[in-house]
């Protein structure tokens, strides 16, 4: 008899050359043996360069998605990645308050090339609706700053971004990703009473296209084997340090992580 396969399903939008968001998702769940399925929100015209146009699928369309998905076989864990409008966070939170299981929302907000890729209010309705239905939540440090009104120059600034994440958002916990401050690459999960930092030394390349998307799918695949958050989020800083460690060098900007590299047990 075949033994089920554990079921993670990303909510996001795409990227054609397969660095970051939907496909980067899925390439990230099926190495880790994690069945992956897709809810498309946008799809983006962009590349290694930067992003040429994005097109948003209508909100009903999102909604259809999911209701086929929910319909039929129940995930066991999920994250959202690039939800581009309020009407689609809302057609979300449906979803995520109705079904019961690990979400985890990587709140993305602006590419690596300066793009915006979600409107002003629907950072708002991010905040306020739908962080706090999420068991994790995974801002780099642009996005904690944007989401909690902190500058963050340093790591005593990311704990007042932490507390007002837990204490004033309502967030259950939240992964505060550090790859954009100086030094080593440092990522802090914050729980309510605990903290754990987990560090790497920074690799020195301008390859890290999809980093966040990457180290937030294997952390919900990780959440669908039934994994504890603080397991899921050893897996994925492993992980993602060995994908940027071994780059493929694909493209002719600002290239994607390697999905093959990091080999730890399944
Ligand atoms: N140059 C680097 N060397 C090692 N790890 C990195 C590097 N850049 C980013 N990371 C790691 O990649 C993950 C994504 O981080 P970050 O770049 O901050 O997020 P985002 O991709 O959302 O902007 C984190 O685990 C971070 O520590
Ligand atoms: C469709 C799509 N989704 C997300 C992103 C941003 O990817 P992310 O991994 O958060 O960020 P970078 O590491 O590329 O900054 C995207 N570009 N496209």
């Amino acid at each position: 008899m075949t033994e089920s396969l554990p079921i993670a399903l990303t909510v996001a939008g795409t990227d054609p050359t397969g660095g970051a968001g939907v496909l980067a998702d899925i390439k990230s769940f099926h190495s880790r043996e994690v069945y992956g399925m897709s809810a498309v929100t946008s799809l983006t015209a962009q590349n290694t360069m930067g992003v040429q146009d994005v097109f948003n699928v209508p909100a009903d369309f999102l909604k259809a998605q999911l209701e086929s998905i929910f319909s039929d076989e129940m995930p066991h864990a999920m994250k959202s990645g690039m939800i581009a409008t309020e009407e689609m966070m809302r057609v979300l939170k449906k979803y995520v308050t109705k079904y019961e299981m690990p979400l985890v929302i990587d709140p993305v907000m602006i590419s690596t090339s300066g793009h915006n890729l979600i409107s002003e209010d629907a950072i708002d309705y991010l905040r306020d609706e739908l962080l706090p239905a999420a068991l994790t939540v995974t801002p780099n440090i642009m996005e904690a700053e944007k989401l909690t009104g902190v500058d963050i120059e340093n790591e005593e600034d990311v704990r007042k971004a932490a507390k007002v994440f837990i204490e004033e958002i309502g967030v259950k916990s939240v992964i505060i990703k550090g790859g954009h401050l100086k030094g080593a690459a440092v990522d802090y999960l914050f729980e309510k009473d605990s903290e754990t930092s987990l560090s790497s030394d920074r690799v020195d390349t301008h390859h890290t296209h999809g980093t966040g998307c990457t180290f937030s799918a294997v952390i919900t695949a990780e959440l669908a084997k039934g994994k504890t958050l603080k397991e899921a989020f050893h897996t994925g800083k492993n992980y993602i340090t060995k994908a940027i460690q071994e780059t493929p060098e694909i493209g002719r900007g600002d290239g994607p992580v390697n999905h093959f590299a990091y080999k730890g047990e399944l």
